[in-house]
């Protein structure tokens, strides 16, 4: 498989979204049918129905390792029907959030523990991971802060009303992917303007998936 596979990571708030949207419209326009994107959990109509599950306001009977086991099979729909047969076909593939998510909000964030959730998700990624992952780097209060500024009350979700300690394990949790995963994750500063974290990460993608960028 000679294409590449990209994904965003961070807590929420961080400006994964706004700049991903930004990148995806430039990037339209010079690749084509040579771009793909996608987003966990969802990307397909299979994974997106348990998408709605998983977030889903009325669900507030789930439990943790419930949520972990429908993040883990939308992420196997999503490789094998998405992301997978696009790298096959020399594509660039960019996802918003991956594997590190479930270790951050639910190893860290619902204390299933990160060791516990990335054995569980061998079974759905067999041991495929992104070449490259750019990790928006925030304290947890300013991304809360930036969703509570922004947010129309029925646009809130279930991981939306979590408390300000899950967070900060989500946080916590993030930072030690980036320490062990140095050649994979790439940071950028996310409390910068939207146009300076836009050109860091532009530099990034230059840097390591030049072919698709040039
Ligand atoms: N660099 C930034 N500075 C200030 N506000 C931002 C920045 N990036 C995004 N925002 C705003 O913060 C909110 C959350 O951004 P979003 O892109 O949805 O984050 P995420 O997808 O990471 O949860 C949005 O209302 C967005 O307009
Ligand atoms: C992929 C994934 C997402 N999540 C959470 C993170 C987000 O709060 C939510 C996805 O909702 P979404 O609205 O896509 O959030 P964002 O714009 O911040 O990416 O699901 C997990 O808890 N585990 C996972 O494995």
């Amino acid at each position: 498989m000679s294409g590449k596979f990209v994904t965003f990571e961070g807590p929420d708030g961080a400006g994964k979204t706004t700049v991903l949207n930004r990148l995806l419209s430039n990037l339209e326009n010079k690749l084509g049918d040579r771009l793909v994107t996608s987003r966990e959990p969802g990307g397909n109509n299979i994974a997106e129905s348990i998408r709605n599950v998983i977030l889903d306001r009325e669900n507030t009977k789930m439990d943790s390792r419930t949520e972990a086991l429908l993040y883990a099979a939308s992420r196997r729909q999503n490789i094998v029907q998405t992301v997978k047969p696009a790298l096959e076909k020399q594509k660039l593939v960019i996802c918003d959030r991956f594997l590190d998510s479930s270790i951050a909000y639910q190893g860290g964030g619902r204390m299933i523990g990160e060791s516990l959730v990335y054995e569980m998700n061998q079974f759905a990624t067999e041991g495929f991971l992104p070449d490259l992952t750019i990790y928006f780097d925030i304290p947890v209060e300013v991304g809360l802060q930036r969703i509570a500024k922004n947010r129309k009350s029925d646009d809130i979700d279930r991981l939306d009303v979590e408390t300000i300690d899950f967070h900060k394990r989500v946080h916590h949790a993030y930072q030690e992917i980036v320490k062990n995963n140095p050649k994979r994750v790439k940071v950028v500063d996310a409390t910068q303007s939207i146009d300076d974290v836009y050109s860091d990460v532009v530099s990034i993608m230059n840097k390591y998936v030049k072919k698709f960028m040039e």
